[in-house]
Formats: structure tokens, sequence, C-alpha cells
């Protein structure tokens, strides 16, 4: 087998899948609002109107003109009452003032607020307190947001504040890249299902669980399809079929270097593989390719080779099929105990990573060893970023983590 790259650096892994990513974008669909939490924008937002959209109250009270707050104590006339709601039109002049809730418009004349705890109702007049700066308690118009302003960013994940401010301009809509659908294999003899019993030499299929929680997590609602059994002829058609009908296809196990590992080789001949294998640990076997509509990622079996490539690659795809160009956050850590690494791959290294009490983030490496420890993996919060090259690093070092809990 070649013809494509193999024994690849990892950022040059990342390269691949971020640029065929961006050549197989997925397609935009436009949503009502409430169905685009999570998605990723595909257009730019301007405002189409000023947030707030008019002149109004911050507090409950009384809107007065300051031009009257001559003295320690003012008695005004009251003139009316304006709630949040529609503006009635009423006209402030000159020693009057309006009842006045929080958020409802500023009535015409007035220009500050005095706070309803601080004014005293006599009858039909209102006591206020002369010393009350000018336009306190008053939310201008537009102070947010201008007409015309840009809000929103394409390649923007749409977090809840942001289909919120999309919600306050009115927009009851927006285009979105549609989410890539997800076949998710596993794959090996020796699996069987969690509540079955177990034969000698079998174990039970954790991957499953891991790689649809993942993806779930990513906001996506991957396919869980039937396990796939050590068979060549098998491998092929299930992955043919799912190749057709889904974005994106990830498979576990059966592709590094054993008698039973048919993935690469079916890979191959019913698609195109991009890169075969990359300098990291773990999950050096990784595999990347497309078969007719599908990008393909084989991620090695070992459990913990799946999360460290998933969270540091296959993320990097599902992200670039939806165009998503906002970064992820980069977060960084002090390293509580030092760390040898001897070998010149790229380590995902299990850590627990915490704040301490002088407002740094730490991170405590864990001490397993071995990719098929899933144990540590579930005791740990983050995965640390080893560079490239042999590494000693001295506790105290900054390095890059990876948090997942
Ligand atoms: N001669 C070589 N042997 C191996 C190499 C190599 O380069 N040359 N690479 C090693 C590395 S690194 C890894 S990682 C594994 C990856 O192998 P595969 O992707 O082919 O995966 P399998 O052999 O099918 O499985 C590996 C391991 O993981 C267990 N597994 C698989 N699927 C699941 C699952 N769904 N749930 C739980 N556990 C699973 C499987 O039983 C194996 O123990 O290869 C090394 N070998
Ligand atoms: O690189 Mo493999 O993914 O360690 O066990």
């Amino acid at each position: 087998m070649t013809g494509f790259p193999t024994g690849l650096l990892f950022d040059d892994a990342l390269a691949i899948v971020r640029e065929v990513a961006a050549q197989h974008r997925l397609e935009n669909e436009t949503l009502a609002l409430s169905r685009t939490h999570g998605r990723v924008l595909a257009a730019e937002l301007r405002a189409p109107l000023a947030l707030p959209p008019f002149d109004n109250s911050a507090m409950d009270g009384f809107a007065v003109r300051h031009a009257d707050l001559r003295d320690a104590q003012v008695s005004l006339h009251l003139a009316g009452e304006q709630y949040a709601g529609r503006a009635f039109g009423i006209q402030v002049g000159e020693g009057e003032c309006v009842r006045i809730t929080t958020g409802a418009p500023m009535p015409a004349g007035a220009d500050t607020v005095v706070i309803k705890e601080n004014a005293q109702s006599e009858g039909d007049r209102i006591v206020v307190p002369g010393e009350t700066s000018f336009g306190a308690n008053v939310r201008k118009a537009g102070e947010d947001v201008a007409v015309g302003d840009l809000v929103l960013h394409a390649g923007q994940m749409l977090t809840p504040p942001r289909v919120s401010l999309a919600a306050s301009l009115g927009v009851p809509s927006l285009a979105v890249a549609r989410k890539p659908t997800v076949a998710v294999f596993t794959s090996g003899d020796e699996l069987v299902e969690p509540g079955l019993s177990l034969a000698p030499g079998e174990i039970y299929d954790s991957n499953r669980e891991l790689l649809m929680g993942l993806l779930r997590a990513d906001g996506l609602e991957p396919t869980a399809w039937p396990r796939l059994p050590d068979d060549p002829r098998a491998v092929e058609i299930a992955l043919r079929d799912a190749a057709c009908a889904f974005d994106l296809v990830i498979t576990c196990g059966a592709v590094s270097a054993g008698e039973k590992d048919h993935i690469p080789a079916v890979l191959e001949q019913f698609g195109q593989i991009h890169f075969w294998k990359v300098r990291m640990k773990p999950g050096m076997p990784l595999l990347f390719g497309s078969m007719d509509q599908a990008r393909v990622l084989g991620l090695p079996g070992n459990p913990v080779s799946v999360f460290a490539t998933y969270l540091s690659l296959g993320r990097a795809l599902v992200d670039g099929l939806q165009g998503r160009s906002e970064p992820r956050a980069v977060e960084r850590a002090q390293l509580v105990a030092p760390i040898d690494k001897a070998h010149p791959r790229r380590e995902f290294m299990r850590a627990q990573v915490f704040c301490d009490d002088h407002g740094v983030l730490r991170a405590d490496p864990n001490p397993a060893v071995g990719s098929h420890r899933l144990r540590a993996v579930a005791d740990s919060n983050a995965l640390i970023v080893v560079p490239d090259g042999p590494q000693r690093l001295a506790a105290g070092e900054v390095v890059e983590v990876l948090r997942y809990a």
C-alpha cells in the first residue's frame, strides 16, 4: 500500500484534516432560532435595529427632568404612568414627573429616573431628592448595539447568548451549516455487548459508548452501526454501505498491522487514503480517507487512542465540515510533576487539571502508561499535550491541556 502520506507529524495530519474538511464543507440550512443552538453560523449577522431600541428606564421609579432638580428636595406633579410596554406618548413638562417601571420607554421631556425607594408620594405630588445625576438610571438607545453593527460572524458557534442576541434583534431564523451525519463502527471478533456473557478471550465493547458520547457532546446525532467482524468482505460491505449514506464514517480498531486489520486495505481499494499513521501517542495507526460521499476516520482500537485521536483530530474534522472558523479555546497549565518523554511523537497524556489557591491552572499527570488503560481517562479531566520530540519538562513548566471534564 503506497501513494499516500504516512508517518506524519501531528501538525501535518491536522493540516490535511482541515484541508479535506474545507473541501467538503457541508451545505447551509436556515433554521428557526430555537433549533440553532450549538450550530455553526453560516453568514454574518448585522443588527437590523439598535439595542436598546429606545431610551428606557433601568429602574422602577419616576422619570423626571433633571433641570427641575434644583433644590435638596423637589416636589413634582405626577403627570401619568408609563409601564414597560407600549409607549403612551406622555409628555413630561416643567415641574412634572411620570411613574415608570424598569424597561419602560422614557417619556418625552424626561431625561433622568429617580428610584422609587428615594421618592415619597404625597397625593398627586412626588417628592424627589435634588441630588440625582443627569441621566441617572436611563438606558440609552443603541448603547449596546447600533443599527448595522456586525454582531455575529460566520464560522462562530451559536452559544445561548448569541442565539439570544439574535432574538433580541428580532431575527427569527439563521443560516447554519448542516451537521454531519455520522456512522460509528466498532470492530473486532473479541467484542461483546455489555449485558451478554463473555467467553474466554472476549471483552466488552467500550469504544462504542465512548465515541457515541463524545460525538453527542459535540452536538451530533451519531448512528451506531452493528459491530464489524474481522472479515474483510463484511468490512467492505458495511463501510461502502455507510459511506454512501453518511457524511462521516468513524471506525475504531482494525487499522494497525495485524492480520485482521482490514480497514486500510478496504479504504484504499474502494476509496482514497489521505494519510495513515501519525507520529502521536497514543493513536499512531490513525487512518483518514474518503469513500463515496463520506470522510472516513479510522481510529486505532485501544480505548485511550480512540479518545485522544477524536479529541485532537476527529473534532477538528467535525468542526471543519461545518465551517467552524472560531478556534476552540487553548488552555495552558503548570505541570505539578515533571514529564520525561524519550520518544519523538506528540503525546497526549492523561492528567488532572485544577485551579490552585493562587488562581493558577495546574496539571497533575496521571502515571498510567498504555493506551488500554481507560480507567486513567475516567479518573482524569484533561489530556496534556506533550510537544513533538524528546522532552524533559520540569515541574512548573507550562503545557497545553485539552480539558474534557
Ligand atoms: N505490530 C504492530 N502492532 C501494533 C501496532 C503497530 O504499529 N504494529 N500498533 C499498536 C497500536 S499503537 C495500537 S493503538 C493498536 C491499534 O490497533 P488497531 O486499530 O488495529 O486495533 P485492534 O487491534 O482492533 O484493537 C486494539 C486493542 O483495542 C481493543 N479494542 C478494539 N476495539 C475495542 C472496543 N470497541 N472496545 C474495547 N476495546 C477495543 C482490542 O481488543 C485491542 O486490545 O495496535 C497496536 N499493535
Ligand atoms: O498509539 Mo497506540 O494508539 O498507543 O496504543
